[in-house]
């Protein structure tokens, strides 16, 4: 029986809340990663910038996810909050079932050295560090080896991404486009069920970038890595299976698989529309 009593009401509402947002974990809904009312807002008063404005979603486990819209639209920021890499100022993050908004910044290290991989248009690869060095980081940081079927897939990978002759060059001997299959090889060398990457493909000739795409897609399709990619690329988003839009901090649309052509169309009526 429901109440009209307000207070009684309100009570209803928030045990509903609490059911939604406690008991049911993003792994129970297949979710690898997920959101509520996410809002960032940097600076205060008139001069500040509303990032995010109360976005909610899940990627699924193995699914690759394009992250696209216009310059400014949030999704840098919003791939950041969700990897744990920055905070959110209004609602929460999990990853997998951990409720990362809560978690502390060593927690979060070791939570993120272990469940999640990153490239970055900077590519961020140690300078010190020879090829095979950098691909097996993640390794050296969790304090092991890896096992053979994860050599056998370094192995994959690092022919896959054109690095079997490069492994004792350091970063400095190396191009930007083969610096980015570094960072792309050690994203995805333990296997992390997520990998975020930033415009993976824009230092890359197109060759390449079909490559890496495609060897993303492997990664999401074999081993069930989930992959969340931020691009302005339309060809890039097709290799994906769900595009999210984003406009002025917010999510305008949730599409799946698309052509490049369908793509460009509806990125060109969002400019259009702005
Ligand atoms: N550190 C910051 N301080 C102030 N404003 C910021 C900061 N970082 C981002 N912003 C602002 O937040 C908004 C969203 O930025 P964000 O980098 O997430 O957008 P984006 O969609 O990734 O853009 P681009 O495609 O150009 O990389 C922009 O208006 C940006 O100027």
């Amino acid at each position: 029986m429901t109440s009209n009593h307000p207070v009684a009401g309100c009570r209803a509402r928030a045990a509903a809340r609490s059911v939604v947002d406690m008991q049911i974990q993003p792994s129970d809904l297949g979710l690898i990663a997920r959101v509520t009312g996410l809002g960032k807002r940097y600076g205060h008063g008139a001069g500040s910038v509303t990032a995010l404005d109360d976005v909610s979603l899940g990627l699924r486990r193995g699914e690759f996810t394009a992250i696209m819209g216009p310059s400014g639209s949030g999704k840098s920021t919003l791939m950041h909050i969700m990897a744990g890499l920055d905070s959110p100022t209004a609602g929460r993050a999990w990853l997998g079932d951990t409720e990362i908004t809560e978690l502390s910044d060593s927690a979060l290290t070791v939570l993120r050295r272990r469940r999640v991989g990153f490239v970055f248009q900077s590519f961020n690869l140690v300078p010190t560090l020879d090829v095979r060095g950098n691909v097996l980081l993640p390794f050296e940081l969790d304090g092991r080896r890896p096992s053979g079927e994860e050599q056998a897939w370094i192995d994959e990978l690092v022919g896959a991404l054109g690095l079997g002759a490069r492994l004792r060059h350091r970063p400095y001997e190396l191009s930007g486009g083969q610096q980015q299959r570094v960072a792309i090889a050690r994203a995805l060398a333990t296997r992390p069920d997520l990998v975020f990457a930033d415009e993976p493909t824009g230092n890359l000739d197109s060759r390449t970038g079909r490559e890496v795409l495609g060897l993303l897609a492997i990664a999401s399709a074999r081993y069930g890595q989930s992959i969340a990619m931020v691009t302005h690329d339309p060809v890039a988003a097709s290799h994906a299976d769900r595009i999210l839009f984003l406009a002025d901090g917010r999510i305008v649309r949730d599409a799946a698989r698309s052509s490049a052509e369908e793509i460009s169309a509806y990125m060109l009526s969002m400019e259009v529309a702005a």
